[in-house]
Formats: structure tokens, sequence, C-alpha cells
């Protein structure tokens, strides 16, 4: 179990990151999804060891890893937000070279982990091309076969599907989940889908805070006959902004296709009610913060 404690960042400025953060993650894929700038890589940095809090604890199966890294260090894989590449190396010996770093060894020998590491992530194709001729989804791909060498407890990965096309994104979820069957996995985002997706469990961060821990159902459950819907012109959305709480605007064939949420009473004319979505909760947890879900 990963346990955090009451943890708190401040960066001179100063600037409050994170404002007491408390957590407990069991095995699985648990979800921290919160807009930019909430704290999420802070956070992630903190839990990796790489970045020191102002106050707080990290528990990874009772053993404070803030006090003793070295406990971590050897169960930790972490795909960060800019994973940085050699990008004339070829695939194999960039991951070789990154085992070497982290001490990763093995029996059969680095390169041959390497191999097989790369067959792992779907990527032994591409073992003996140059990095900088991989897409970014084989970049992260990359990234992940290192984290995941020498089979850690604990997985973090930092937003790790930005700027992925659909395609890279849906082969990475896979990879991901395969992942967590055996381990903690922590995974950053702003993009709700990675957690509609991926996460049984998921906090939801703004401003350093954790406003709501749940599952992807509960909250959705939350907002049941809340949310409605309706397709508007341009100056209606104008005017449907200002009075009510627009959960998601988009265009569908031209048209703007509107949700809002509206708790009692009448929804106005030309909207019908519709089943809640994990992008309905997320706006309206950050704007309102939802009762009755787990906040702290
Ligand atoms: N080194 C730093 N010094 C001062 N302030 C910082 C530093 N790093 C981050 N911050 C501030 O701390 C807050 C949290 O930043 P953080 O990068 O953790 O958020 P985030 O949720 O990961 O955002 P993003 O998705 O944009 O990366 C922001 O207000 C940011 O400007």
């Amino acid at each position: 179990m990963l346990s955090i404690r009451n943890l708190v960042k401040v960066y001179p400025g100063p600037v409050a990151a994170l404002q007491g953060i408390n957590l407990d993650l069991q095995n699985g894929m648990f979800g921290l999804l919160g807009p930019n700038g909430a704290g999420k890589t802070t956070f992630m940095r903190v839990v990796a060891g790489l970045l020191e809090p102002t106050s707080g604890e990290v528990l990874l199966d009772g053993t404070d890893v803030i006090k003793t890294p070295q406990f971590l260090r050897s169960r930790l894989g972490y795909l960060p937000q800019d994973f940085g590449l050699y990008p004339h190396l070829t695939g194999e010996k960039m991951l070789a070279h990154l085992l070497r770093l982290k001490g990763v060894e093995s029996p059969k020998g680095t390169m041959a982990l390497a191999r097989e590491l790369l067959d792992k992530v779907n990527l032994s194709f591409a073992s003996q091309r140059k990095v900088k001729t991989y897409s970014g989804g084989m970049r992260q791909r990359l990234g992940l076969a290192q984290a995941i060498a020498g089979d850690p407890r604990l997985i973090i990965v930092d937003e790790p599907t930005a700027g992925l096309d659909p395609e890279e994104r849906v082969r990475f979820y896979y990879l991901l989940a395969e992942l967590a069957e055996k381990r903690i996995v922590l995974l950053s985002t702003h993009i709700v889908e990675d957690v509609a997706v991926l996460c049984s469990r998921f906090a939801m961060i703004n401003r350093g805070r954790i406003v709501a821990q749940t599952s992807p159902s509960e909250v959705r459950k939350h907002l049941e006959g809340n949310i409605y819907e309706a397709s508007v012109s341009t100056a209606e959305l104008e005017s449907i902004r200002k009075s009510q709480m627009v959960t998601q605007a988009i265009l569908v064939e031209g048209t703007n296709r509107v949700r809002i949420y509206q708790k009692g009473g009448t929804p106005p004319i030309g909207f019908i009610g519709v089943p809640p979505t994990l992008q309905d909760a997320y706006f309206v947890t950050l704007r309102s913060e939802l009762p009755g879900i787990t906040q702290q």
C-alpha cells in the first residue's frame, strides 16, 4: 500500500503547490486528475523521491520513503512528463543505457534484458531504429520499458498520454492496465478519458488540494438526474453560459451541443436529461465540489 500523509510543498515565492495531501493507494491503477498547475507534477516528483516536501510522509508498504530513499529506489519505476532521449541511439541501445544508469542487472546481460523489455512494450520491431524516428507513442512506450525494469512495486507515470494520437493512446492504455494488475500504478493526467478508461479509483486535485477521492461510477451516480443536454445556436450558448453551469460545449457536425448541470427545478426549454459522464463530474467538482463524495 502507498500512503500519503499531510503532504505539503511550498516553493519559494511562496507558492503552496501541495496543501496537505492525504491518499491511500492499493494495488491497481490510481488516477490523479487535475487541471494545469493543480500540483500533479509536484506531487509525482515528491512521491518519486525527486523533490523534498516541506512536510508530510510517503509510506510504501509501511516504510517512510522520504527518510529512506534507498528503499524506494529499487521498488520504483518512474516515467516523467519530459522523458529525455538520445535521438541518435537505437531504441535497444538507449534502453540498455537507461538500465545501466538505473543499476538494473540481469543474469542474461543488459542487452538481453533491454530486448525482453522492448518486447513487453511491443517495440521489438523498432529495436534497431534510431530513437529520433520514433513516434510520440513509441517514445512513451520506451519510457515505460525503463520504468518497468526490475519489476517495481510502484510505477509513477506523469501525464503519459498527452500528445499521443488516438490509436497510440489506446495501445498505451492496454499496456498500463496490464502493469497495474500486480502493482500500484499512479497515473497523473488532465485528460478525463484516461481516468474513465483506466482507473477504478481516482482523486481530483485542484490548487494543491484533493477535492474528491472516488471512483468514476460513484462520481457519475452523484450527478444522476442533474445533467441536461441540448443543441443550441452560438448566440444561445453565450446566454446559457451566463445563467447555467455548462459542463461541456462541443461542436457536433457544426452544431453546438451543450451539457449543463442543474440541481432541482425545470431545465431550460429544449434541454433533455442525459446520463452523466465523468467529464460532467470533473467540471462540476472543480467548480463546486460535490457533496457526498470523500473530500479533504
Ligand atoms: N520550481 C517551482 N518554483 C515555483 N513554483 C513552482 C515550481 N514548480 C511548479 N510551481 C508552481 O506550483 C504549482 C503546481 O505546479 P505543477 O507543475 O506541480 O502542476 P501540474 O498540475 O503538474 O501542472 P501541469 O499539468 O501544467 O504540469 C503551479 O502554480 C506552478 O506554477
